[in-house]
């Protein structure tokens, strides 16, 4: 998915009237998460067999479910002891309903009726299961959202590349109109949310103006960024940029920090890593950090195991004695009204696919 986004992060506020014969849908994407123990590998299998989450040369593709078997069985006894540590399976399917739920009332609010659907790129329920339910339920506008502030190939691309194909091979699908958005990251009512959030947290420690506010965002390999134009990077650097700007108007100037966590396998990856910077920080006397998972809207196994336990742990082993971590958005009331309003801002520039730009 190289393709150049259609549709980003629209901010003009606009009005826009549903006909009365209108059904809007709004479609939420996002992984999904192994729901028990014994879902582990059949997911891991599922994302290792997304060709933008291993990505193999040309010649070598028809390596990729071989080596999707492997890894995911290779990884699963160590994955499934870190899904044990947060209750034995993954919150996102839970968390994704529930957000779907409160954008579908905050699009009410707003005089705006839409059936929310939730689509999952490696577990159910699957984007192929929410589309279908869409063509059931004879949706005639629909806007699509990846629940990622930021574009990665991994991620935004790579779901909406399977619900791009699924469009295309069907006649009245790809007749409907539809508008992406492929990233919101820079929306002033996320970025205010984010910084409530981070404000709040702060709050919490004893000299709030000495904590360093960590951005901890997932990483990507390099090789994304630097071969593939992924504009993750960017997004994720420009994003940091507008939160820690809206702090500082609220005379907010805390020392911050960017760094990648949730690295795997052999190949180099974005740069500094989570782990490294807190070893560093504690090394060079900082004694208080804020956590701030940047890439995720709901908890899920990497802020509540790998944050909040494998980090908690390493700060405080390195020499930081007071550490907090800001929760994920989930269902934050002024972040689904900005969800909304992204919505209602798209639907002017829903287009059937089969006239799309890419
Ligand atoms: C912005 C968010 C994410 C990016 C970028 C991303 C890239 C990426 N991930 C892997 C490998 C794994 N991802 C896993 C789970 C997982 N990843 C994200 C988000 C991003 N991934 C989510 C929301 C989840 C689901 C979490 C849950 O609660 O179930 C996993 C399994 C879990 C784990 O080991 O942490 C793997 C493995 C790669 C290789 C990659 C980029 C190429
Ligand atoms: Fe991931």
């Amino acid at each position: 998915m190289g393709t150049p986004p259609c549709l980003t992060g629209v901010e003009e506020k606009s009005h826009y009237t549903l006909a009365a014969d209108e059904k809007l849908g709004v479609l939420l994407l996002n992984t999904g998460g192994p729901e028990t123990l014994n879902d582990v590998q059949p997911f891991l299998y599922n994302l290792f067999s997304d060709p933008d989450v291993i990505r193999l040369p040309r010649l070598f593709k028809f390596l990729q479910r071989p080596l999707a078997k492997l890894v995911s069985v290779f990884l699963a006894l160590r994955t499934k002891e870190r899904y044990a540590a947060i209750g034995g399976g993954s919150p996102l399917r839970r968390l994704t309903d529930e957000q779907a739920d409160a954008l579908r009332m905050a699009l009410e609010d707003k005089n705006v009726h839409a059936d929310v659907y939730v689509g999952m790129r490696y577990w159910y329920p699957f984007i192929e299961q929410a589309v279908q339910q869409i063509k059931r339920d004879g949706i005639t506008k629909l806007v699509v959202l990846p629940l990622f502030p930021q574009f990665s190939i991994s991620t935004t691309g790579s779901s909406i590349g399977v619900f791009r194909q699924i469009f295309e091979q069907d006649a009245y699908l790809s007749r409907l109109p539809v508008s992406v958005i492929l990233s919101w990251y820079q929306r002033h009512g996320y970025i205010k949310s984010m910084a409530d959030l981070i404000e709040t947290e702060l709050g919490k420690f004893g000299k709030p103006e000495e904590v360093m506010v960590l951005f901890s965002a997932h990483g990507v390999p390099i090789s994304y960024v630097e071969d593939a134009g992924d504009p993750y990077k960017d997004q994720m650097e420009e994003c940091i940029y507008l939160i820690t700007q809206e702090l500082k108007a609220r005379g907010i100037g805390n020392d911050h920090t960017l760094a990648y966590q949730s690295r795997v396998g052999p190949l180099q990856w974005l740069k500094p890593y989570t782990t490294e910077v807190l070893v560093e920080l504690g090394r060079k006397g900082v004694k208080s950090v804020l956590a701030v998972p940047i890439s995720f809207v709901s908890e899920h196994i990497e802020t509540l195991e790998e944050i909040d336990m494998g980090y908690k742990d390493l700060a405080l082993g390195s020499g930081i004695e007071n550490w907090g971590r800001v929760p994920a958005l989930g269902c934050t009331s002024s972040f689904i009204r900005d969800l909304a309003d992204a919505v209602v801002e798209a639907l002017p520039f829903a287009k059937a696919l089969e006239s799309d730009c890419a």
